[in-house]
């Protein structure tokens, strides 16, 4: 039996560059150095802390999916009396995240989605008149900064039942304050590092918070007076808000519009005030970001490649012309060639460019003698799994032919994971498309028209638009290989900047400027 605790085989990586240099990006590396000895998967200490990572993808299946019982948790800490904000689907544990998750499923069905259909619409149209006037203007825009003022928009109308106006008043309350839960100031960065560094006993005991007070200040009380306003006036909005409260005053979701039980009271309560809050933050949180993510790099992408803006142009004049110039849900869905540029899309840029798990129960890897104990953790390096030639050739070309249903058919399962995989698998997978193929088609000046004044932006002027419109980090073509290595991190996820801002972090915790030691703590007999 190989030992997790006698390292058998030591090296070390050296890395081009100093710094910048994100968590996923060194797991991508892991998977490269892993793959190219012909291994299944490796283990790593990452700081002071042991890491499994698998790049087969039948493994990656075993512990996403048929050995999940094993890997439930995500592993970040959690405190729900001092911290309740922290309390969300994302990090419960076990079986309170069993019972939160069986809950909200209900609030992400396909029937839901339609019924916000309009309010998402709604917000798309802001952000059109903004985009109007910018290239009517040809003014420059930050393409970022406006994708994030229509997300929150949208989740905060979606998940907090709240006009937040970040569209046309980009400092509003909303917007700052989504903004500064993912600032990274000194005293957020050595959170970060306590949290990775510290066992979650020890960050008990000193009342650890991720939340900063006034973010958490700002939620708590934002929820409370909307759940408060909507209870007195008996207010029904066909939002994720809705459906929390039901949760908390009638124990389950149902169809109907009515936030009280039959007497008019609350009965059993699914949720309490605190974790209705965490949920509806979790939801603004992680429906803002990740979403304008995607639709900066997909509108970078459409802008690079002509020939692709043509086709989706093409796919959505069709769009219209079939359901009478109305936009619709069931026009929207139809749109099966945006979702492949949405798929490549996440394939290029995943937002979470790894996803971590906690082995809760000892476990032996299949067809190995190897025990995993229970507490180490697991890192999938989704970065690597889409940038492999074998499953992506070429992979640096943007290609959304990927994703025809035969390309799909010809690849591994498990090789395509922006969302996760398994029951944990993003909960908002289907709002986060829906959000994204909206904002993609309003909020593009040449897709997003079938006619009127901007029918005559050639290719070219729009080309210029996207350009101009491009990420402010993106660097130029010629520094490509610099952006991947260094820089799209920065434009990319609060996962993706957290963790980058982590990976530095663990460069000076290792006492290491340009190398990072690679301890693996088992070598391949299993190969
Ligand atoms: C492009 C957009 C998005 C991407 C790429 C994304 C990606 C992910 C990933 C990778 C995970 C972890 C899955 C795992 O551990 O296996 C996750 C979890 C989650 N996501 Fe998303 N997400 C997106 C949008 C959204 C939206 C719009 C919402 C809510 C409205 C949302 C809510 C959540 C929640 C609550 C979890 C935790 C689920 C659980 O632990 O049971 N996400 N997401």
């Amino acid at each position: 039996m190989t030992s997790l605790t006698h390292p058998t085989d030591n090296y070390t990586v050296m890395y081009a560059e100093e710094g910048r240099y994100s968590l996923g990006q060194q797991f991508e590396d892991f998977y490269k150095i892993f793959t190219s000895r012909g291994l299944k998967h490796g283990g790593v200490h990452v700081g002071i802390k042991p890491f499994y990572v698998p790049v087969d993808p039948e493994l990656i299946k075993h512990v996403l999916q048929i050995d999940f019982q094993h890997f439930v948790n995500h592993g970040t800490f959690i405190d729900e009396v001092n911290d309740p904000l922290s309390a969300h689907l994302f990090s419960l544990e076990d079986a309170k995240w069993r019972n939160m998750r069986v809950k909200l499923t209900p609030t992400f069905t396909s029937g839901k989605m339609k019924m916000m259909f309009q309010t998402l619409v709604q917000c798309g149209v802001g952000m059109k008149e903004l985009m109007d006037a910018s290239a009517k203007n040809r003014i420059p825009i930050d393409i970022k900064d406006i994708l994030c003022r229509y997300t929150t928009d949208a989740i905060g109308s979606i998940a907090f039942g709240l006009e937040c106006n970040s569209l046309k008043d980009p400092d509003s309350v909303f917007r700052k304050y989504g903004k500064r839960v993912f600032e990274m100031d000194m005293r957020s960065q050595i959170k970060t590092l306590l949290q990775f560094a510290l066992p979650h006993q020890v960050l008990k005991v000193f009342k650890f918070k991720q939340n900063k007070p006034d973010v958490e200040e700002f939620f708590m009380k934002a929820v409370k007076d909307t759940v408060e306003f909507r209870e007195k006036n008996n207010v029904y909005r066909k939002d994720f808000m809705h459906l929390l409260i039901q949760l908390k005053n009638r124990g389950a979701v149902s169809d109907d519009g009515k936030v009280l039980n039959e007497e008019g009271r609350s009965e059993e309560k699914a949720l309490t005030m605190n974790e209705l809050t965490a949920q509806a933050f979790i939801f603004f949180l992680a429906g803002f970001e990740t979403s304008s993510t995607t639709m900066t790099f997909a509108l970078y992408e459409i802008a690079r490649h002509p020939d692709i803006q043509e086709k989706l142009r093409q796919e959505i004049n069709g769009m219209f012309e079939k359901h009478d110039d109305q936009l619709t849900y069931d026009g929207i869905m139809e749109l099966t060639y945006m979702d492949k540029v949405l798929n490549e899309t996440l394939r290029k840029y995943p937002p979470f460019p790894m996803i971590l798990r906690k082995c809760s129960r000892d476990y032996t890897i299949p067809d190995t003698q190897i025990t995993l104990k229970k507490g180490v953790n697991v890192g999938i390096p989704i970065l690597g799994l889409h940038n492999d030639p074998k499953y992506y050739p070429n992979p640096e070309k943007f290609d959304p032919e990927r994703f025809s249903e035969e390309n799909k058919r010809s690849r591994p399962a498990f090789t395509w994971l922006p969302f996760g995989e398994g029951p944990r698998l993003c909960i908002g997978l289907r709002f986060a498309v829906l959000q994204s193929k909206i904002g993609l088609k309003l909020g593009n000046p040449v897709t997003g028209y079938k006619s009127g004044m901007f029918r005559g932006i050639t290719n070219k002027s729009w080309l210029r638009l996207g350009l101009q419109c491009e990420p402010r980090e993106t660097p130029t073509e010629a520094e490509k290989l610099r952006r991947r290595k260094a820089d799209w991190s920065y434009v990319t996820s609060l996962f993706g900047y957290a963790a980058r801002i982590s990976g530095e972090v663990l460069q000076v915790f290792l006492r290491s400027k340009k190398k990072i030691e690679v301890k693996m703590f088992f070598s391949g007999t299993d190969r």
